[in-house]
């Protein structure tokens, strides 16, 4: 990280009023990959200046916020939430409003949602659906993905119109829920060509949907029937064997493929082997907040409305140090962003699954606190740098789904998507004071470093020293176009790569390249402000150690676990009386 400054020209602009006008001065700039003093000038909610005080006259008026011994970060891009989404016989609690406040108040200043149509159900009606939701309630920006939960010559038709016509490039296709929304490799091979065809991005849900509806009406007939089976029924190897069957379909069809919730070792560790095997083309990895901040040890707590609370697909892992593993990963850049997979459900809503876990609405919260939890668990542990720490939170998601640099950077001409960050400050978490709808937050009581005390939302200011002012309706739709070249410029080189790994007929050493790369990962350079922040020595070899034991026996996190012990200690409640129609 380099903290050269930028190029100045003298930009003298003389203001007749301080109306949608404010001037950031004294702070450190941080973008994704460098750091700087300078101040930041703004209007009509889109950066019109950055540079020092001496080469901008700003007349009295404007609004001025001193941002000295703070960082001035590009807003936190959230690629992953389901505000108001309906999920069996419930809807989520944290609709457009509610969410998308919460997303602001922690730093959040764009949200891409996903539409999920029904069987049967047109996409493009799906599509005017979330629009009408959204379109009235958002308080930032955002974007929609689309999922493909059926397949048939309309909805290949209307992928196209929504890709040319309505600004969606992105299209989650699922393996698991059985029954429900889970395609089929054939269907998956169709979906993916077609993506491709397209110049989009293809999103997968990778769990394998049948072994977990097998496994799941084995242990409700063996009288398991509380959270914990949830997880038990969806081990990380059934993860694991669902990323890398992914990573093969679409890799044949020449399709970029962006893997959502990246929840356990084993599914990392399939991502960071194919971009290995691909160069990083085709393939990248989001994780959650959830899956960097919590774990699943909290499945086994006897109250269900705690364990229950926990519940999302794929779940949390009992193993305490997948965390910072998937931190490391992300280090490293075998993940390359964090979402929220913000949906959320109250208690009651949640005891639709008592007696029969199937029935849990799945998903948690996350959008408020992602930027926090990130920091803390990553930049103030020493993991990485906060050049890092943006390209994982907003420019990584802007590049991927081509939004970048309208989002995801303090430039000259993007968006005013501003945070004002405090490293040192620190917060509480607690459902008592976040900002969603919910009753429950998975990081109830942790303490974090690093406060948004400032957020502007296109040059608006909605939080400031711990006040959100949002506006209902502010938000904008912001289309997504298609060919984002970060994902396809590296793809379209492949043919001249591989006809050079041919002629070389170094085929195998591509295996010992990642073998020695997974087993011996390079910390990346931290530094920051002159500073430097070595990675923490027992923290690189827990990750080695980590690898190392995985690749050893494939999948072995999971196998350890002692199902009977868990089995014995659960109270049946209500055992299922039929076949169960849960979230397979
Ligand atoms: N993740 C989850 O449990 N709920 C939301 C739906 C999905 O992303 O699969
Ligand atoms: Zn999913
Ligand atoms: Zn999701």
């Amino acid at each position: 990280m380099s903290s050269s400054p930028q190029p100045v020209k003298k930009v003298p602009i003389h203001l007749q009023s301080a109306q949608n006008r404010v001037y950031i001065k004294n702070g450190e700039i941080v973008n994704h990959d460098k750091a700087f003093k300078a101040d930041v000038y703004i209007e009509d909610g889109i950066i019109k200046f950055i540079g020092a005080a001496a080469d901008i006259t700003v007349p009295g008026g404007v609004r001025t916020i001193d941002a000295s011994g703070k960082l001035i970060l590009p807003g936190g891009i959230d690629p992953h939430t389901h505000m108001q989404l309906p999920f069996g016989n419930a809807v989520a609690v944290d609709d457009f409003y509610h969410g998308t406040k919460a997303a602001v108040a922690g730093g959040t200043t764009m949200i891409i949602d996903f539409v999920f149509p029904n069987k049967n159900e047109s996409i493009l009606e799906a599509y005017d659906k979330w629009r009408s939701w959204a379109d009235p309630k958002v308080c930032c920006d955002y974007g929609l993905h689309v999922g493909i939960t059926w397949w048939s010559k309309s909805v290949s038709k209307e992928i196209g119109i929504l890709c040319n016509e309505l600004g969606v490039n992105s299209f989650k296709t699922f393996m698991a829920y059985k029954g429900l929304y889970q395609l089929n490799d054939s269907d998956l091979l169709d979906v993916f060509e077609r993506i491709r065809g397209l110049n989009a991005v293809a999103m997968v849900h990778a769990e394998n949907g049948d072994i977990i509806a097998k496994n799941a009406a084995r242990l409700l007939a063996e009288g398991v029937t509380g959270p914990v089976g949830h997880e038990l029924s969806r081990q990380e190897e059934v993860e694991a064997e669902a990323v890398h069957r992914a990573c093969i379909l679409a890799h044949q069809v020449d399709c970029p493929l962006y893997v959502v919730h990246v929840m356990s070792k084993s599914a990392g560790i399939e991502i960071a082997r194919a971009r290995q095997r691909y160069r990083k083309k085709y393939i990248f990895g989001e994780t959650l907040a959830a899956a960097l901040g919590t774990d699943g040890t909290h499945y086994r707590c006897e109250h269900f409305g705690h364990a229950a609370g926990h519940v999302l697909s794929p779940p949390l892992r009992p193993d305490k140090t997948t965390p910072e593993f998937l931190m490391k990963l992300l280090a490293s850049d075998d993940l390359q962003t964090t979402g929220s997979d913000n949906c959320t459900f109250n208690k009651e809503q949640k005891e639709l699954g008592l007696g029969d876990f199937t029935k849990i609405p799945n998903g948690v919260n996350g959008v408020e606190d992602r930027m926090s939890l990130v920091w803390e668990r990553g930049v103030h542990s020493g993991l990485f740098d906060p050049c890092r720490f943006v390209a994982i939170t907003s420019t990584n998601a802007a590049k991927i789904f081509n939004i970048y640099p309208q989002k995801g950077t303090i430039a000259v001409g993007s968006d005013a998507d501003i945070v004002i960050w405090d490293p040192q400050a620190t917060r509480t978490i607690s459902k008592d004071t976040h900002h969603h709808a919910c009753d429950f937050n998975i990081f109830e009581g942790m303490t974090v470093h690093g406060v948004p005390e400032y957020v502007l939302v296109r040059g608006r200011v909605c939080v400031e020293n711990g006040s959100v002012r949002v506006a209902e309706g502010f938000g904008r739709y912001v289309p997504s176009p298609l060919r984002p070249a970060f994902v396809y410029d590296s793809i379209e080189g492949k043919a001249e790569a591989e006809q050079l790994e041919q002629q070389n007929g170094n085929g195998s050493s591509q295996i010992a390249a990642l073998d020695a790369h997974v087993s011996n990962p390079q910390p990346p350079a931290v530094m920051f402000s002159g500073k430097s922040i070595p990675p923490t020595p027992e923290g690189s070899r827990a990750r080695v150690d980590g690898i190392r034991d995985l690749q050893e026996s494939s999948f072995s996190i999971s196998q350890e676990l002692d199902t009977s012990a868990v089995r014995s200690s659960i109270k049946v409640k209500n055992p299922p009386g039929g076949k169960s129609s849960g979230f397979w």
